[in-house]
């Protein structure tokens, strides 16, 4: 009997429900973790950070750095997955033709994130680059704002992340805002030569920047969902590496 179990109280059966036993859906056990009320918990005694900043910022350069640290767990954009999805390329595609293929991408990038928001985490601070929120308010929002993006779709993404952040807890509670001006972005972007993004122009980086803007240092777009530490990251990696060092204690005691 799976999701239900008989139990003799007193000389009397009783039914008793049962949640599903964790090895038979460990991604809904992970999503509905709940308490007695049936109110979704979040492990207290663990902090998440993410990491937001436009591409090419140096969001994966500052995990990198982070990862060798005690008690810290680094979790990564899922971009490997975005770019191949049993052998389909979302990301690429949503380059090639963002109007045809933007929701394709978007969905999958908010299912992805979600995967790794509600990850169990094997250390108690857990860093994570970007997040949920920044797929929704930063690109998605791009793509709608642009014209790229049918109503449709941008309505169907919405009602989707609205459920998300309604019915999950995917609570952050520091987010590390590498600021950039998208000129370095458009230099780093270059050098990184990643094949699906040989075509972003300049334009496009600084749209992406106001929207961060926007969001994290104005904050009168969209809700902020933890405090803001804002690191300038237009300087060299020595210089970044310092920066981190000084705000080391306040990154981890998030
Ligand atoms: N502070 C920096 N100064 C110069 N180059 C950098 C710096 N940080 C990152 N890079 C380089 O810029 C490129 C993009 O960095 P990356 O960390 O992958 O950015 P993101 O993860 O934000 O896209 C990489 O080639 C990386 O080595
Ligand atoms: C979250 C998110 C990302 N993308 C694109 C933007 C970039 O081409 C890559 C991520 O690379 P980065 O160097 O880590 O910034 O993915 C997107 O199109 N939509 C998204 O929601």
């Amino acid at each position: 009997m799976l999701f239900s179990a008989a139990v003799r109280v007193c000389g009397r059966l009783r039914l008793v429900i049962q949640r599903p036993p964790a090895r038979v859906c460990p991604v809904m056990s992970r999503l509905f973790h709940s308490d007695s009320q049936g109110n979704s918990v979040k492990d207290k005694a663990k902090s998440t950070i993410c990491v937001e900043g436009n591409i090419a910022s140096g969001k994966t350069s500052c995990l990198e750095y982070f990862s060798n640290t005690a008690n810290l767990e680094v979790l990564t954009e899922p971009v490997a997955k975005w770019r191949n999805v049993q052998g389909h390329n979302p990301l690429g595609l949503m380059y090639t033709d963002p109007t045809r293929w933007g929701l394709t991408l978007q969905t999958y990038v908010q299912l992805t994130m979600l995967d790794v928001h509600t990850r169990p985490s094997v250390a108690p601070v857990k860093m994570m680059e970007r997040s949920i929120h920044s797929a929704k308010y930063i690109f998605v929002e791009n793509l709608y704002k642009s014209a790229k993006m049918p109503e449709v779709d941008y309505v169907v993404l919405s009602e989707w992340f609205n459920w998300i952040t309604k019915n999950i807890d995917l609570s952050v509670d520091l987010i590390v805002y590498l600021r950039t001006s998208p000129e370095t972005c458009y230099q780093r972007l270059k050098m990184r030569c990643r094949e699906e993004e040989r075509l972003i122009p300049l334009d496009y980086l600084h749209a992406i920047h106001e929207l961060y803007e926007e969001w994290l240092v104005k904050q009168s777009s969209f809700p902020v969902p933890a405090p803001v530490l804002v690191i300038d990251a237009d300087k060299n990696m020595e210089e970044m590496i310092q920066h981190y060092e000084e705000h080391r204690g306040k990154i981890l005691a998030a």
